[in-house]
């Protein structure tokens, strides 16, 4: 369903020199570069308040940056908004839990296909998404309210790719969710992963999220700090100090 061809430079999506902040209050991004390859799962760790979200924002369009260039795909979209950026291939799935409760799974994850014209793509695609997140198959006529934490989160996985976006953006998909609830919704980051669309995740249960990624960027000071393969940071005992909770 996703393209996978990525730009050039092998990157699907790039945030180039990203400076960004909010009205008049001092910049939360300072020069931040973040790069994702297509196919691939990329976790932004930090701690509170580091400009994880704004990250996102910036990817989606919701933030304009005060300069600095995004790429999807090699093509410049610098400054687009929300609506163009779905265009151009990028979906953000945003923190907290936004299915419609009283709204049946399969009235939630449609309405991520409303701007779809073509009714043959929106039956491929839902049935791309059921086989992909098997409880959004099992529970399709249930209201969607009556669900999990963990499954409603996987409702708003398969409604974000019913626009058939080349990246997705996760902020926090643990948040609220028990241990055994949050493993799952790994497991199915991954499977979105393999079904051919790039990641780029925010979260607080940092060692979690990098068990499950390729790349990994620790952001302190609106700067990534330290990137690379998230094993490698996973192993790195300083950084496991440091950011992701782990004492020496
Ligand atoms: N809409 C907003 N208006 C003004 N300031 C904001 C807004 N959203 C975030 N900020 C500020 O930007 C900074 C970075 O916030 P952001 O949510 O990106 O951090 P984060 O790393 O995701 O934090 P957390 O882990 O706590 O979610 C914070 O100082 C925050 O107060």
């Amino acid at each position: 369903m996703a393209s996978d061809s990525g730009s050039s430079s092998g990157f699907l999506l790039e945030l180039d020199d990203i400076r960004a902040g909010y009205g008049r209050a001092a910049l939360v991004l300072r020069g931040l570069t973040v790069r994702v390859p297509a196919g691939a799962i990329v976790c932004l760790v930090g701690p509170n308040g580091a400009g994880k979200s704004t990250v996102l924002k910036v990817a989606s369009g919701l933030l304009t940056p005060r300069s600095g260039r995004i790429l999807v795909d090699g093509e410049d979209v610098t400054g687009r908004g929300p609506q163009r950026m779905l265009a151009a291939g990028v979906a953000h799935v945003l923190q907290g839990h936004s299915v419609f409760r009283e709204m049946t799974v399969a009235e939630n994850v449609l309405l991520g296909g409303y701007t779809l014209r073509d009714k043959a793509l929106v039956a491929e695609r839902a049935a791309f998404v059921r086989d992909l997140f098997p409880v959004v198959a099992q529970r399709w006529t249930s209201l969607a309210g009556l669900l999990s934490g963990g499954q409603q989160k996987q409702v708003e996985f398969a409604r974000s790719l019913m626009v058939g976006p080349r990246v997705v953006l996760l902020d926090e998909p643990s948040m609220g969710l028990d241990p055994r609830a949050t493993g799952v919704v790994f497991e199915q980051i991954v499977r979105m992963r393999d079904a051919g669309t790039a990641v780029l995740l925010v979260e607080q249960n940092a060692r979690r999220a990098l068990e499950a990624a390729d790349t990994g960027c620790v952001l302190d000071l609106g700067r990534v700090h330290v990137s690379g393969p998230a094993e490698e940071l996973l192993a790195d005992s300083r950084l496991g100090e440091l950011y992701l909770g782990v004492r020496p």
